[in-house]
């Protein structure tokens, strides 16, 4: 049985203050669930997030970070810096990063090699443009996202591997991959990490669906078989969808 994780990726939304009261209604409403649930506010907010949730279940998790220790690199974070505060979960090449930061397969080979290597866990996200799709690229192009950033890893490191299927343009627009379109996905994810390691991996890494999810669609897309649950952006600013999309699972 592979585990089920809901998380929400905050991205750059609220402020402490905002921090503090949404976490406060997340832990009073959160349900009874065998899905990890994982919340990845700003950097600036991760210390308050931490204490705020000290006494539940919802682990923090960091949206980014350097893969150098330290150093002088203006604007950085490194994971001696999460670890420090107890952050031991990263979110590792969102779209976003990609296309507006300019973060390419090669450095987040790096950024993911290092958060490995310090035991933390990876949310890798990856996932094709529209035009991709519309040319019939995308499973090449998520084949070589994964090839490129993932398939020089050693077997023992896909224990703290996470996947996250994010196509770009479903993120944000209110267009969702079908659920049929998720699950072919996904179903080709696993049989690209079989082939480039072996069944017992594939078949144990969760691989999660982000884009436009939203309590009146996670039940269907959850409902794949090779759905292991969702990334969730603008609907894990809101308690309680983010409550229902965790219902949902
Ligand atoms: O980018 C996402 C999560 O990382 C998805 O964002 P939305 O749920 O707002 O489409």
């Amino acid at each position: 049985m592979r585990t089920k994780i809901v998380a929400g990726n905050w991205k750059m939304n609220k402020t402490l203050e905002e921090t503090e009261i949404l976490l406060a209604e997340l832990s009073a409403k959160l349900p009874d669930t065998n899905a990890e649930v994982i919340v990845a506010p700003t950097f600036v907010n991760l210390v308050a997030a931490q204490r705020s949730l000290q006494s539940s279940t919802i682990q923090v998790a960091a949206q980014n970070m350097h893969f150098e220790d330290s150093g002088a690199f203006t604007g950085e974070i490194s994971a001696e810096m999460l670890l420090n505060i107890e952050v031991d979960v990263v979110i590792i090449g969102h779209s976003e990063r990609r296309a507006l930061f300019g973060e390419t397969d090669e450095l987040l080979a790096k950024k993911v090699k290092t958060a490995i290597d310090k035991n933390m866990k990876v949310i890798f996200c990856f996932g094709e443009e529209l035009e991709e799709r519309k040319s019939e690229n995308h499973f090449a192009v998520v084949e070589s996202q994964l090839k490129n950033a993932l398939f020089d890893l050693d077997a023992s490191a896909w224990k703290n591997i996470v996947l996250a299927y994010e196509p770009v343009w479903a993120i944000g627009t209110g267009e969702t991959a079908s659920p049929e379109q998720a699950q072919e996905m996904h179903a080709f994810i696993r049989k690209t990490v079989s082939e480039a390691y072996n069944t017992s991996i594939a078949d144990g890494v969760p691989i999660l669906y982000g884009g436009s999810v939203k309590p009146g669609n996670a039940g269907d897309i959850f409902s794949k078989p090779d759905v292991d649950g969702g990334l969730i952006g603008g609907a894990s600013l809101k308690a309680d969808d983010f409550v229902d999309i965790i219902k949902a699972i």
